[in-house]
């Protein structure tokens, strides 16, 4: 098959969703999709290449050495995470390999979407806003924002990662200010009920047409 590297001519809007971690864009992005949005989740995507016999792993071993790799075949993630985030220059050498993977597979997956008929694909991505590539790929970009110490609290109850790990991954993603400034529509999550943040898909949904 052959590989789909930019976005294909399209009938469907695409919409950019995106936030810090713990924001709660993959909460928001189901809400969409039970909308009746296609969702492509990057992280799902990121992830499943750098599962066990996923495309990734191979160049991930050479660069970065066998003991990056745990004993099923997948990558370490808490022994990559602990490096990155504290070496830029790691973390970029690992973007290199995982990023045009995850891109493609975007696409694919887009373009199956497309065919399928579905008049509105919501792309969640981590890092569109530090992209330079995905914001001109997109109708319209929603980021979801919320404070710092609220995304700290999730990600702690969600995954028991200490506050200083968090913290450190906050301080490798654009801040809120540059997210806000990328944003057609900015949906903020802070002190707002499950209830009411569906209030908020569901008008974005109709914003859509859907
Ligand atoms: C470093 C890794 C192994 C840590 O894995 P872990 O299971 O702890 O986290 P997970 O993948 O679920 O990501 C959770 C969140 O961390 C943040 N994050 C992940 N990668 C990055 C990155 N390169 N830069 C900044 N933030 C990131 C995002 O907010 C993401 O939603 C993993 O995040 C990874 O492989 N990152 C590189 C690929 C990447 O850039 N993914 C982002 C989407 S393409
Ligand atoms: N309004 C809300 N009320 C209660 N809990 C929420 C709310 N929004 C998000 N959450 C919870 O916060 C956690 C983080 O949300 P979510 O996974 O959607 O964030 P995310 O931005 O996708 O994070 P990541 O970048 O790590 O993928 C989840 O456990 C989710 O259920």
């Amino acid at each position: 098959m052959a590989k789909i590297t930019s976005r294909p001519a399209t009938r469907s809007k695409h919409i950019g969703l995106t936030g810090g971690i713990g924001s709660g864009k993959s909460t928001l992005g189901a809400m969409l999709r039970d909308l009746g949005a296609a969702l492509i989740d990057a992280d799902h995507l990121a992830r499943s290449v750098t599962a066990s016999g996923g495309s990734a792993i191979g160049a991930i071993r050479q660069s970065f050495g066998a003991e990056f790799i745990d004993a099923s075949g997948a990558l370490d993630r808490t022994r990559m995470r602990e490096l990155v985030f504290g070496d830029a220059t790691a973390k970029a050498r690992l973007e290199k390999i995982v990023h045009p993977l995850v891109s493609a597979a975007t696409w694919a997956a887009a373009a199956a979407a497309e065919q399928s008929g579905r008049r509105v694909i919501v792309f969640d991505i981590p890092l569109l806003v530090e992209s330079r590539r995905w914001p001109s790929q997109l109708d319209g970009v929603i980021v979801v924002d919320c404070r710092v110490e609220t995304q700290v609290e999730r990600v702690q109850q969600r995954s028991g990662l200490a506050p200083d790990s968090v913290r450190s991954i906050i301080a490798a993603q654009a801040s809120r200010e540059a997210k806000r400034a990328a944003a057609d529509w900015v949906v903020y999550n802070d002190g707002l009920s499950l209830l009411d943040l569906q209030t908020k898909a569901c008008e974005l949904a109709q914003q859509f047409g859907l």
